[in-house]
């Protein structure tokens, strides 16, 4: 962090800035600026005299910020991507993949954004995990001390080759150039396995999608889409469940924040996987994320929006919140049971629910109307996944505000 005191115009010569004082301080209206200025009012005394004078102190990351890292778990097909889409979204651009890269590179470049998959640390691949008789979720076929070393390389500011996994040929191809973002996000198998890279996430978030819906989806996409079979979908689900559940699955309890998907409870023994229950598990005492709340925080709310101004047709709606703990820690809970019929309608649930992180009334609605072709869109999946990328953008925009206001000191020529 260089701290720079400007007189008037003239910039401190002890300052590395070579942009002049007028320039600098335009870029102080860009959202996610770089620099902060603050005005400093002082007395120069004589002997005979004091007299009022004033610092414009400007405060800058050196080099470009520090880039905060936000990690998301899940098991594949569970709607990781789904979910990266969403968040992009909220910081606005598009996100595509590395211009003139590799057109099978797994990275998404936006504005704000680069999400990189975590599949590009096998160090195994197809054919080596064949022979060794191991799966991906396998910790032995991913290279944990290189995924360390390059989060935390490109958390400092530092640009790395990260290796590609090939999900087309299942080779590793030669290494893409990652530089460093302003929000990175990690997605994949393991962003919490590894305690060392667990350290270096500003949040995470686990998707947690319960065996029946797992299936339902996989059979919507690898039946419908890809022309698997039926019998080789539940093969590969049951030869991936042991690694699952040794290896992915306990990563939920470091998460700050779970999105937990069942089958609904609304139409009694329902496990088709149509109708979902979608609860939104959020840890207390995390820096920068305060938790969603309906109504009255902290309370133990049961609401059925259902009447004069939700149109809901069978099975309805369910909303429940209240606290609870989860492995061991204190956690607000939030549950929507059900599925939405009009999109424009969500707005009655938004203007009931507070630290939404939205920026203007009507937010979340508007969020999801504009994705409103994208899988979930009328139930809690999107909801929540809508709202998780509020709270990462109030994060992100917070962190960096913290980190400009550390300790201000101005140094005088
Ligand atoms: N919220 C949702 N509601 C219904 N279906 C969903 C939802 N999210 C994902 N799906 C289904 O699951 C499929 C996989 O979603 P997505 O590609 O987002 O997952 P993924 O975790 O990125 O998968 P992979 O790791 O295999 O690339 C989608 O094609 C869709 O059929
Ligand atoms: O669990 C997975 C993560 O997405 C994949 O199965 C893993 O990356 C291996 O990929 P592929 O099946 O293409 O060889």
């Amino acid at each position: 962090m260089a701290i720079c005191a400007v007189y008037t115009t003239q910039l401190n010569p002890t300052c590395s800035f070579s942009t002049p004082a007028s320039k600098t301080q335009t870029q102080l209206g860009f959202g996610f600026g770089f620099c902060q200025k603050q005005q400093v009012v002082f007395y120069k005394r004589s002997q005979s005299s004091s007299r009022r004078a004033s610092v414009s102190l400007i405060t800058c990351s050196a080099g470009g910020q520090e880039t905060v890292v936000i990690g998301l778990a899940a098991d594949s097909g569970c709607g990781k991507s789904t979910f990266m889409r969403r968040l992009t979204s909220v910081f606005g651009g598009a996100a595509e993949p590395p211009k003139g890269g590799n057109p099978d590179s797994n990275t998404l470049i936006s504005d704000t954004t680069t999400v990189i998959c975590l599949d590009d640390y096998h160090s195994l691949d197809r054919t080596g995990r064949k022979e060794k008789g191991v799966t991906a979720l396998d910790p032995r076929a991913n290279n944990f001390d290189l995924m360390y070393e390059q989060v935390k390389a490109i958390k400092e500011g530092k640009a790395v080759d990260k290796p590609i996994y090939n999900h087309v040929s299942g080779l590793l191809d030669p290494p893409e150039l990652i530089k460093p973002p302003k929000i990175l996000v990690i997605e994949g198998l393991h962003p919490m396995y590894d305690q060392r890279v667990r350290d270096l996430l500003d949040f995470s978030i686990y998707l947690d999608i319960s065996n029946e819906v797992k299936f339902a989806w996989k059979i919507q996409r690898d039946m419908a889409e890809r022309g698997h079979s039926l019998e080789s979908i539940k093969a590969s689900i049951e030869a991936r469940k042991p690694d699952f559940d040794a290896y992915i699955d306990p990563q939920k309890q470091y998460a700050d924040a779970v999105i937990e998907v069942l089958p609904t409870q609304l139409i009694p023994g329902d496990n088709e996987g149509k109708v979902l229950r979608v609860r939104l598990i959020m840890k207390e005492g995390v820096k920068f994320f305060n938790p969603v709340y309906l109504f009255d925080e902290g309370s133990t709310i049961s609401w059925i929006p259902c009447g004069r101004k939700l149109t809901c047709s069978y099975p309805g709606i369910k909303f429940t919140y209240g606290p609870d703990t989860y492995f061991g820690n204190e956690v607000s809970v939030l549950e929507m049971d059900g599925q939405f019929d009009r999109l424009d309608e969500l707005i009655y649930v938004e203007s009931h629910l507070s630290n939404i992180s939205t920026k203007f009334y009507g937010e979340v609605t508007q969020q999801m109307l504009k994705l409103s072709d994208f899988p979930g869109s009328n139930n809690g999946t999107g909801l929540f996944q809508t709202i998780v990328g509020l709270k990462i953008r109030d994060l992100f925009e917070q962190l960096i505000a913290s980190k400009a206001k550390t300790p201000v000191e101005a140094t005088r020529a």
